[in-house]
């Protein structure tokens, strides 16, 4: 069958085995890896004499790994300390309506001559008991519910049969392995849990080589599962690699397209299925309609299989035949016959296909999925696919047309459950309905769901590959994204990132901040940049480092980046010859460089300059705060911004140790005419006061463009910030912004420099001074007063009271320039409760509201 797999063909005949690499984990170590499943049991029965009891989901190979047990024992080459194996199937076991004994049993369903019986019973400890499906036996193993038994002659009901046998008190000495899917049956066994995972990765290729006779074809195929489904977890169920070998090698004989979707592969099986059993349109309809009855009754009430009475009364008496191809039938005899599906996705799939297809009108959409919650986890995606024409076409040519009144009520439900879920923050909601438009495959469908109200710039962080790759299609359909955010994404593999690399290419910004890439990643996201149309690109906190960061490079000689953020990316001086050799590319259209806290020293930097020179540079802000920078770089930068070639017109030095020769060379380079240089930020770079003359010098020079001017944090002196104020007084000096520590007669100097009407300073940040109201006030009078051009005043750590709040509001009721003010941590209280303030407590809040934005 095409569900089932066959075993005999498979395993021991066509060699199709995998020798049992099935992988396993052991509930001591969990150390889940590819560790030999056979040895790992024989280990445990035979050394160390304990009970196995191998656990694992539908399909995942553990009767294939009981018979090859059995098999080796029969061939005389594992457990060779057993001289009785009795390999008993509990599901069989379940039509045994009588009492019986051990003795019976044994005679009866093994074939166990009667002469060899006393010998057994006499050796029980070459005894193995092999007892296969515990999860589906229907006779109660709880032994405080029997009376257990010791005697092989006793008579005792099948279900206190099989419990005496695995709790030890008939046949004692005797060692059994159990196989099951997980099961609370589980809980009445003591023994060692093993863990049966199916397929790793290696061992589905090794599969699928085997399978197809063509390695071309076999490479094709592998190719195809684990790119379109691969990252879906009943892709290591050897039983699901054997549907999709069968149905894979029958759709390339006939020249047709492999599936896209796990949807579209459920299609192609039942189609196949169908084609089998031979049956009219209205008969394969009523078919389906039977199963998908039977499939909802099996997962709601929690039933692995079903009785021959049961099909009646789902409709299914009259199609037995046929229903068995779907079916996974158990029993020899045919009043005792059980049947169940043999794949739970094939049977969630016929829950979507009998709805669709049903002209029942009374059941709507919300209550399917609601009643199938919890139980049936693709449905939603499933009748995602089948609304699409296109996508359930073949389906068509078998059972006709479906029911269009619940595929227009399925699709009214997407779109709106789709466009609420896509309004809000909650990611795994919008990963949900990506998902279900992945399945949907339709690009118009993508674009009428995701409209502007769409709130796509939230963090997709930690997102699975099925998620990365719906997230792909979803962005491949709108044919490209404002910000694709993968803030956070610290799982990111290479997998995933080849997955979303379309979508990167088509993002005008990529946010990855603090994800931890591997080098294979970074070479895709280099070639998707190549590709694509970001201009930018924020890899801060990424732990990239300069091995990496060569293979990104790739990537930004040739693209449209124009900002890259690479703040504490582990960079050292190696990296910054790669980024000079970018900058002088010529094909490179960086303009944004942010470099905070990476390693990268002087050699470093002087390196970086060598790009900063070349005529291809297109660099126009660089951010190199705290990057070990002295002075012996600062001659580099100012030959780079004196050569003529420099675009550059911001620079932040923050939190470097520049000195007294950096600020000096740079100063002079500030009064060279060919030097574009806007703003220059100096904050915490332990200057001093002999700074000051350079800078006064730079601003008194008719060729200084500079017109920000940050210095905050250093310890100037009264002396050289008076000597600044001087510089900005004169006429035409271009600085509109300055950030400095200033004391109080520098506040007064200041003051009356803004109300002079020679300085065009037009933005202030003097904070961490502790004047106090008699030195801000200087301040508030130059605010009020009609020359001052200020617009943005940070005051903040001033040592401000509410003595201050009177002049603070004249200054505001007088300004017609101001509109940012920053009070913050300043010792201002709720003066509206404060009595003195009381009279004109609401004339403040009407002064403050002249302010666009005032920060406390
Ligand atoms: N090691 C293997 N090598 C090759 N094929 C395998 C292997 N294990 C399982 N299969 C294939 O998968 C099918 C299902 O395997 P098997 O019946 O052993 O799974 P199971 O875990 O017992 O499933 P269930 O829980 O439904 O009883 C087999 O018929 C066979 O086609």
């Amino acid at each position: 069958s095409l569900l089932s797999g066959d075993l005999s063909a498979n395993v021991i005949n066509s060699c199709m085995y995998i020798s049992l690499q099935t992988s396993v984990a052991q509930e001591r170590d969990r150390q889940v890896g590819s560790v030999s499943l056979d040895s790992a049991v024989c280990t445990t029965l035979c050394a160390e004499r304990k009970n196995v009891i191998l656990v694992g989901p539908e399909g995942a190979g553990k009767t294939t790994a009981l018979e090859k047990l059995v098999l080796d024992w029969a061939k005389g080459e594992r457990l060779q300390s057993f001289i009785y194996v009795f390999h008993f199937n509990l599901k069989e076991l379940n039509g045994l309506q009588e009492m019986l004994s051990l003795e019976t049993l044994m005679l009866r369903h093994s074939c166990v001559p009667p002469d060899s019986m006393t010998p057994l019973l006499q050796n029980s400890e070459h005894v193995l008991l092999v007892f296969d499906d515990l999860h589906v036996f229907s006779h109660c193993l709880d032994p405080s519910l029997h009376t257990l038994c010791a005697d092989p002659c006793q008579v005792v009901s099948p279900g206190c049969l099989v419990a005496s046998l695995l709790h030890g008190s008939l046949l004692k000495g005797a060692s059994f392995v159990v196989a099951s899917r997980q099961s609370g049956r589980l809980k009445f066994l003591s023994g060692t849990q093993m863990e049966v995972l199916g397929f790793l990765k290696p061992q589905r290729e090794a599969y699928f080589n085997r399978a197809f006779t063509d390695p071309t074809l076999a490479n094709k195929a592998i190719a195809h599962l684990e790119k379109t489904l691969g990252f879906y977890e009943f892709c290591s169920s050897p039983r699901f690699c054997w549907t999709v070998c069968s149905l894979y090698k029958s759709l390339m004989n006939a020249g047709e397209e492999l599936p896209e979707t796990v949807s579209q592969l459920c299609v192609g099986v039942l189609v196949y299925l169908i084609q089998e059993v031979l049956l009219t349109t209205a008969c394969s309809r009523e078919l389906m309609l039977a199963l998908g009855k039977m499939a909802s009754h099996c997962f709601l009430n929690q039933h692995l299989s079903c009785t021959r009475e049961e099909l009646g009364s789902f409709g299914l008496e009259k199609f037995l035949e046929a229903a068995a191809v779907f079916l996974q039938v158990d029993g020899e005899q045919l009043d005792t016959r059980v049947f169940s599906f043999p794949s739970q996705l094939m049977q969630e799939f016929l829950i979507a296909v009998s709805y669709l297809w049903s002209s029942a009108s009374t059941e709507g959409v919300e209550e399917i999925l609601e009643k199938h919650r919890g139980h049936a986890k693709l449905l939603d995606s499933f009748l995602s696919a089948l609304s699409e024409p296109v996508q359930r076409r073949p389906l068509e040519t078998v059972l006709g047309e479906p029911n269009a009144d619940r595929v227009a009520d399925f699709k009214r439900w997407l779109k709106s459950s789709s466009e609420e879920a896509l309004r809000g923050y909650h990611k795994d909601q919008h990963h949900h309905y990506f998902h279900l438009l992945h399945q949907a495959q339709s690009k118009s469908l993508v674009k009428e769901v995701i409209t502007i109200t769409a709130r796509m710039g939230i963090s997709y962080a930690d997102l699975s590959l099925q998620e990365s790759v719906a997230l792909n299609y979803v962005v491949e359909c709108l044919g490209e994204m404002e910000k694709l955010n993968l803030y956070l994404s610290r799982n990111l593999t290479e997998e995933q990132v080849e997955a979303l690399a379309p979508a990167m290419s088509l993002s005008h910004q990529i946010m990855l901040m603090d994800s931890r890439l591997s080098s294979g990643a970074v070479a895709h996201l280099a070639s998707a940049l190549s590709r694509g149309i970001t201009t930018e690109l924020d890899l801060s906190q990424s732990q990239l480092g300069d091995e990496k960061f060569k293979v990104l490079c790739a990537g930004l000689r040739d693209c449209k980046l124009t900002t890259l953020k690479l703040q504490v990316c582990r960079l050292t001086e190696l990296s910054c010859d790669d980024l000079a050799s970018v900058l002088s590319s010529g094909t490179a259209r960086l303009q944004r460089l942010a470099m905070r806290h990476n390693q990268i020293g002087d050699r470093g930097f002087v390196k970086l300059c060598t790009g900063l020179r070349s005529p291809h540079c297109k660099l126009q802000e660089l951010q190199i705060q705290s990057c070990k920078l002295t002075a012996a770089s600062m001659g580099a930068l100012s030959a780079a911004l004196t050569s003529g070639q420099s675009e550059l017109r911001k620079v932040d030095l923050t939190l470097n140790s520049i000195g007294l020769p950096g600020v000096a060379s740079l100063c002079e380079a500030l009064q060279h005419p060919s030097c574009k240089l806007q703003r220059l930020v100096f904050y915490d770079c332990s200057l001093t006061g002999e700074s000051c003359p350079h800078f006064k010098e730079a601003l008194m020079s008719k060729h200084c463009r500079l017109s920000e001017l940050d210095l905050s944090v250093n310890e100037l002196g009264q002396e050289g910030a008076l000597l600044l104020c001087h510089a900005l007084g004169r006429p035409g000096c271009p600085v509109e912004k300055l950030g400095c520590d200033l004391n109080k007669p520098v506040f007064e100097e200041l003051g009356s420099l803004l109300r002079s009407g020679s300085s065009l300073l037009k933005s202030l940040s003097v904070g961490l001074n502790k004047v106090g109201d008699q030195g801000v006030k200087h301040l508030w009078e130059a605010v009020a007063h009609p020359n001052c051009l200020l617009e943005e005043l940070d005051v903040e750590m001033t040592s401000l009271t509410d003595a201050c709040v009177e002049d603070l509001c004249a200054a505001l009721r007088a300004t017609k320039t101001l509109r940012n003010l920053g009070l913050s941590n300043n010792s201002l209280t709720d003066y509206a409760s404060s009595s003195s303030y009381n009279d004109f407590s609401e004339d403040v809040f009407e002064v403050f509201e002249t302010c666009d934005k005032i920060r406390f």
